[in-house]
């Protein structure tokens, strides 16, 4: 700072002094040779410019530690607003009469038993891969299941997800866009993407956009391939810096979390947007699971931590709660070709305003392209 106050001093004070300090070299005008003293004409005194004042190294230190912490603690406390709200409104639920939800899935269960669909959960994790796939053939009675390895976090583990995948040649009629962390660390992916961002958003649109032709060439006019991607309400309370997405000017893990959120929402409507345009019968939606009691909160703070221990069974839904509204948009009838839509409790209902701004929409598509190096042919498109 005080380098930059001189700086800027000394050119006005080499104006204002009449020629104090002429131009020697080619830049500035050419003037004729200073005056000797006897001829110097009587010009009052050069005024001197008074300097800005510098700020002092510790004020200007203190300053600037309030307002990184001011950074930090206005996106956690509209984070954790967001929350006790959902949390509020699931008790609310919880203790409203209902008939029970029984027959949304009646598809599911009769495909699945009778061994029609094939499953391939993908994870980072091989060993929890292998449990989810014994689980799956012990309840459904079926071997078309199997684990493929995927790190969302690494663009290259997902091209060679989606490589194997293909050379299966099987049809994909529903891909869920699930896998997230929540307030980590500063920290990047293999790439040197903010974690958030790079694994929550960028992974899931790479994956995407790798798969679309598969599910395009995999939906019909009467059962449209789905696409579900898992979002979070704090979307509503995220901010989309589209000059700054990998949070590298001021790290928030709540302001991160909810910006992937954000940018999840803003990425399935235009998705939604250009499958329309196209006539693919595809759709895309985006679920809202609630406030769910899970690993997701491995890394709040330690006292959040205690509270949730404790309280998780009223508060929380449950595992299987939380998936309910996903599975509702990946198989029930009354989601067939109804896509851009945000779910919520197995209904739709409204985003963030600034989801709908088509514009914003476009601009980070064109930027996510860029950043996981796949063409735009979006961009030609209204
Ligand atoms: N739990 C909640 O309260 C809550 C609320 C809103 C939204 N969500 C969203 O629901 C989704 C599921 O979260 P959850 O609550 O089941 O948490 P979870 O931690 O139990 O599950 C997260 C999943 O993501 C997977 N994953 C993490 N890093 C990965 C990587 N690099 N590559 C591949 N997979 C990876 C994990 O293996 C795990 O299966 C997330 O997108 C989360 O943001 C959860």
């Amino acid at each position: 700072m005080p380098r930059r106050a001189g700086a800027a001093a000394s050119p006005g004070a080499a104006c204002d002094s009449g020629g104090a300090f002429p131009s020697v070299g080619g830049w500035g005008p050419r003037r004729a040779p200073r005056p000797g003293p006897a001829e110097t004409p009587r010009r009052p005194p050069a005024r001197p410019v008074p300097s800005p004042p510098r700020p002092e190294p510790a004020a200007a230190a203190g300053r600037e530690a309030a307002m990184s912490l001011l950074s930090a603690l206005v996106p956690l406390l509209r984070v954790y607003c967001i929350g006790l709200r959902v949390i509020l409104h699931q008790l609310r639920r919880r203790f409203q009469p209902r008939c029970p939800p029984a027959s949304v899935f009646p598809e599911t269960s009769a495909q699945t038993r009778a061994g029609a669909p094939s499953l391939s959960p993908a994870g980072n994790s091989e060993s929890d891969g292998q449990e989810v796939v014994r689980k799956i053939k012990e309840e459904t009675l079926t071997g078309k299941v199997e684990f493929l390895y995927c790190d969302l976090a690494s663009m290259k583990s997902i091209r060679q997800f989606v490589q194997q995948f293909r050379a299966k040649n099987c049809p994909l009629h529903v891909l869920v866009n699930n896998a997230g962390v929540m307030l980590v660390p500063e920290r990047k992916t293999e790439d040197g993407f903010e974690e958030h961002f790079g694994l929550n958003y960028l992974g899931h649109f790479l994956l995407t956009n790798l798969l679309l032709d598969t599910l395009k060439q995999s939906g019909t006019h009467s059962h449209n391939a789905r696409i579900i991607t898992v979002s979070s309400a704090t979307h509503y309370v995220g901010k989309l810096h589209l000059n700054d997405l990998q949070s590298r000017c001021s790290y928030s893990p709540h302001g991160a979390y909810a910006q992937s959120k954000l940018a999840l929402v803003l990425f399935t409507y235009r998705l939604q947007h250009l499958l329309t345009a196209n006539g693919s019968h595809v759709t895309a939606n985006v679920v809202d699971p609630g406030v769910v009691n899970t690993e997701l909160y491995k890394h709040v703070f330690w006292v959040v931590k205690m509270v949730k221990w404790m309280t998780a069974w009223l508060f929380f839904k449950t595992p299987e709660e939380g998936a309910s509204t996903t599975i509702y948009a990946a198989v029930s009838p009354e989601m067939e070709g109804a896509g851009g839509c945000y779910l919520y409790n197995e209904e739709r209902t409204k985003s963030a305003d600034v989801a709908y701004d088509e514009e914003l929409q476009r601009r980070l598509w064109t930027e996510s392209c860029k950043m996981v190096g796949i063409s735009d042919e979006a961009s030609r498109l209204p």
